[in-house]
């Protein structure tokens, strides 16, 4: 017998350690399906991740079900549970698939351990992304810092096939234990729509994604009201859809392309290779969860100020676009990414609070929160990341607004206050005399900072860090 321990691979098909341990145990009894909630884990987590995680392992077990097997779930220390469980099913070898995180990895680390001390065969593979931590590298042989690069070589690689999802003789005939509620693991039902979990759900994203939108990506990526991108973070998040077979549905959807459309498919196959990029500078600079990945000679002194973070969190700058982004983050538990780029530059470059800050509220609302696109995306938009956003290009949320939602209908769909106003009133917002604000929504915000003010404050602090002045 052979365990596969799921973690963020909550799926059947294209799932390479699953496949693997399912070779090893046909006719040797079968691969023992296993989930173990780790409350070192759940510390970190957020309602709607955990409501999207109950989800996708109710509809993995059903899968499993369906194939005359089930999902063993236990709940503890992985190091004490996973020799637990192999014991108890007499299992001759755990499997899993990896993952690059710090804390990942120390736990990996720690069930290792604990396997090797109860004399129980384990072996862990690459299954996440398609080009492992160390494959992709400069002549050198270093980890790229500088994503164009990455990029190129990942393009040019050879990609693996999807893995195919085990037989039903390949399963053991087990039966596994009840799903804990919600409430069980500490967490009240989130507030937010939580999009609907399991691979059915992400293949159907997939495919109605590659049927049309995915030739208009490059064109209207950073339009937020056009719906444009594929919506499947959460389930590559959760490993609900292999990257295997998302890719190749792309090169499927490539193959009856040409021009700008096959241009607009590269494009989206790119933003999959920024989160293999991310994922490579987090395994080799695990510090960066808490750190600047980026050094600076005096450290960079950002501001305290409570009621602007309270505001940021709210949607209640009296930023129109800032505010619509902050919103549809508490609504869906997701945010398009241009809109993540600005607050996430609002809340470092116009507000001037530490990244630290913001990533923790993303952190506890994403349902797509990961580890590595999440500090990517901060600490690109604070300048303080790799291949970053240089300090002194700060958006402009006004002229950003105007740009990706020159009709208002993204912001009116997320701040109702402003459904009256003109589309000219709300890109004006800052602009308007408090009299005219009054008659053009009463409800909504005042702008909390000046944004002008505020850029200039943003480039002196990034210079006073950098000891540009010292130099001079
Ligand atoms: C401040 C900030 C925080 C972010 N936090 C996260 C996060 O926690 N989890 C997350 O998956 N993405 C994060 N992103 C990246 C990006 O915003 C989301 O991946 C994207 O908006 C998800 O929507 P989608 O699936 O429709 O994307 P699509 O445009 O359809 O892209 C397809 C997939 O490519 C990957 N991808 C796309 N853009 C990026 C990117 N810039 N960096 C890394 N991977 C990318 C994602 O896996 C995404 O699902 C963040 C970006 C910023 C600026």
């Amino acid at each position: 017998m052979q365990l596969h321990w799921h973690r963020r691979d909550l799926r059947a098909s294209d799932n390479r350690g699953l496949a693997t341990a399912a070779e090893a145990a046909e006719g040797e009894g079968g691969v023992v399906p296993v989930f173990v909630f780790d409350d070192g884990v759940l510390a970190h987590a957020g309602a709607a991740r955990v409501r999207f995680m109950l989800d996708a392992l109710a509809r993995l077990r059903e899968r499993y079900r369906e194939r005359g097997s089930d999902l063993v779930v236990a709940r503890g220390d992985p190091a004490e549970e996973i020799p637990r469980l192999a014991a108890e099913y007499d299992a001759e070898r755990v499997v899993w698939n990896q993952d690059y995180s710090g804390l990942a990895r120390t736990r990996d680390a720690a069930v290792r351990r604990a396997l090797d001390d109860a004399s129980v065969a384990r072996e862990s593979v690459h299954d996440a992304i398609h080009h492992e931590p160390g494959s992709i590298t400069t002549n050198a042989g270093d980890p790229y810092s500088v994503y164009t690069y990455f990029w190129k070589k990942w393009r040019d690689r050879e990609k693996a096939d999807p893995y195919p999802a085990p037989e039903a003789d390949s399963l053991a005939d087990v039966t596994g234990g009840d799903l804990p509620d919600i409430g069980d693991l500490g967490f009240e039902q989130p507030t937010a729509d939580v999009p609907e979990a399991g691979t059915e759900a992400a293949r159907e994203r997939l495919s109605s994604f590659c049927e049309d939108a995915i030739y208009r990506y490059d064109e209207d990526r950073d339009y937020p009201e056009r719906d444009a991108t594929s919506r499947l973070s959460t389930d590559l998040k959760w490993g609900t859809i292999g990257i295997r077979e998302v890719y190749e549905a792309t090169e499927e959807a490539a193959e009856s392309a040409d021009g700008e459309e096959a241009d607009s498919v590269e494009e989206f196959q790119s933003q999959l290779a920024w989160r293999e990029f991310y994922a490579h500078v987090l395994y080799f600079n695990p510090e960066v969860v808490t750190e600047n990945y980026k050094s600076y000679e005096n450290g960079i002194e950002w501001r305290e100020d409570e009621e602007g973070l309270t505001a940021w969190k709210a949607g209640e700058t009296g930023y129109p676009i800032v505010d619509a982004g902050m919103r549809q983050l508490r609504e869906e538990a997701y945010m398009h990414n241009r809109m993540r780029m600005l607050v996430a530059s609002f809340l470092t470059k116009d507000l001037l609070l530490d990244w630290r800050e913001g990533y923790a509220h993303f952190r506890e609302y994403l349902a797509d929160h990961d580890t590595a696109n999440d500090n990517g995306g901060w600490q690109w938009a604070a300048s303080t990341g790799t291949d970053a956003q240089p300090y002194f290009r700060v958006f402009n949320p006004t002229t950003q607004g105007e740009r990706y939602d020159p009709d208002a209908t993204y912001i009116k769909e997320y701040v109702p206050e402003l459904r009256d106003a003109s589309a000219e009133e709300i890109h004006s917002w800052n602009e308007l005399s408090p009299t005219e604000r009054e008659s053009a929504a009463p409800d909504y915000y005042d702008p909390i900072v000046d944004h002008a003010e505020r850029r200039e404050m943003a480039i002196s602090m990034f210079e006073d860090a950098r000891g540009d002045d010292e130099d001079d």
